[in-house]
């Protein structure tokens, strides 16, 4: 019997992945750096009490538990680590003032995979911004990812914007949907099931309709618009993309649910031509302190590997080969300039072995 490496769902990153997804994030830091957003690093697992319900409406399912022996309580590895900046900002830095602006990298671990992203272990790499989830916090966000991804090189971007909570608050005030069945509903419109949508609440078959490119999509839900409780949000989407368009494609899905458990009142997606899947996703959402008190935060998270293995990530191999016998201060100079220098340690070693693309030969560089 064969015997896999490593479980379903886990893999290794070789060369030159790796250095791509490390140079990845560090753009994407670098970017967040600029914009006053500090780096935190949290804990890998943590008791699962202090990971759910830490954001509300959001649920720990997802999450690898195991009962840990020296504290006997149980743990959770992070699935997210989103919920955890929420954590820090409210015990912590508690004391901050806000807004706090946080950025993250690190690796995440999730119970089941899906059949669409089927790796169960992927890298995160991310904003918060925790005290606010305005139009203004929402435009630097927003502005960020995007200005982010482009540093790293990623081009061909476009975001897709949603409205997790439409269909409560709609359900809950100016079309009145039944409590047990507002689950049901959110779910099938999120399917674009219409059928089922028509029996349950007809009333919100035009958001099925809504769907689309951004400009005609809002057209069509400011036809929708609902006794005025969209108008709010309706501009405030209108200001967030506001100078986005013609840098990024945009859309807007407002009844797209899926991966949007504890996004409040903006969720967004972010895709890149060639990857199959997202490459981060991002919103508002809640955060619940020790004493129950609320506070609104808004941030993304990019997915490291989505966009390394798109081939998203400029992957970058140039390499000098210096043959044994060259005079170490000119690879110690080449190397001040830029160069990556491979020294040759044996008398058979060969550019070609060592993946070289340029040769080091009487003190000139020569490509290969
Ligand atoms: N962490 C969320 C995205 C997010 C960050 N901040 C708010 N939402 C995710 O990966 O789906």
């Amino acid at each position: 019997m064969t015997q896999a490496l490593l479980p379903e769902g886990f893999r290794d990153r070789l060369p030159p992945f790796a250095d791509a997804a490390a140079r990845l994030e560090a753009a994407v830091l670098g970017a967040a750096a600029s914009h006053g957003y500090e780096r935190v690093d949290p804990a890998l697992a943590e008791f699962e009490e202090g990971l759910a319900g830490r954001l509300k409406a959001a649920r720990t399912q997802d999450a690898v538990r195991f009962v840990d022996p020296v504290s006997q309580k149980t743990l959770a590895v992070r699935p997210d680590i989103t919920a955890q900046i929420g954590r820090i900002a409210a015990t912590r830095m508690g004391h901050h003032p806000r807004p706090v602006r946080l950025s993250y990298a690190g690796p995440v671990l999730k119970l089941r995979a899906s059949e669409l992203s089927p790796e169960r272990e992927r890298r995160q790499i991310g904003c918060e911004l925790i005290g606010l989830d305005t139009v203004a916090a929402a435009r630097e966000i927003v502005g960020l990812a995007v200005e982010a991804l482009g540093a790293a090189g990623v081009r061909g971007l476009s975001i897709d914007f949603t409205l997790p909570d439409l269909v409560e608050t709609l359900a809950a005030g100016p079309l009145p949907v039944a409590p047990e069945q507002v689950a049901t509903l959110t779910e099938r419109l999120d399917a674009k099931d219409a059928g089922a949508v028509a029996a349950i609440a007809p009333a919100f078959l035009p958001l099925i309709e809504a769907a689309g490119p951004f400009d005609a999509a809002h057209r069509r839900l400011a036809g929708f618009e609902a006794q005025g409780v969209l108008a709010s949000r309706l501009s405030g989407l209108r200001d967030v993309v506001d100078g986005l368009a013609g840098q990024v494609g945009l859309t807007l899905d407002p009844t797209e649910r899926h991966g949007f458990e504890y996004q409040s009142w903006l969720g967004f997606s972010i895709f890149a031509a060639g990857a199959r899947s997202e490459i981060g996703r991002g919103g508002s959402y809640t955060i619940v302190h020790e004493d129950g008190q609320e506070e609104a935060a808004i941030g993304f998270s990019l997915y490291a590997d989505a966009i390394v293995a798109a081939g998203l990530a400029p992957v970058e191999r140039r390499r000098l080969f210096v043959p044994i016998g060259s005079d170490p201060a000119a690879a110690a100079r080449l190397r001040a300039e830029g160069w990556v220098t491979v020294a040759a340690l044996e008398a058979g070693d060969t550019p070609e072995a060592q993946l070289c693309t340029h040769l080091l030969a009487d003190g000139e560089v020569r490509a290969l």
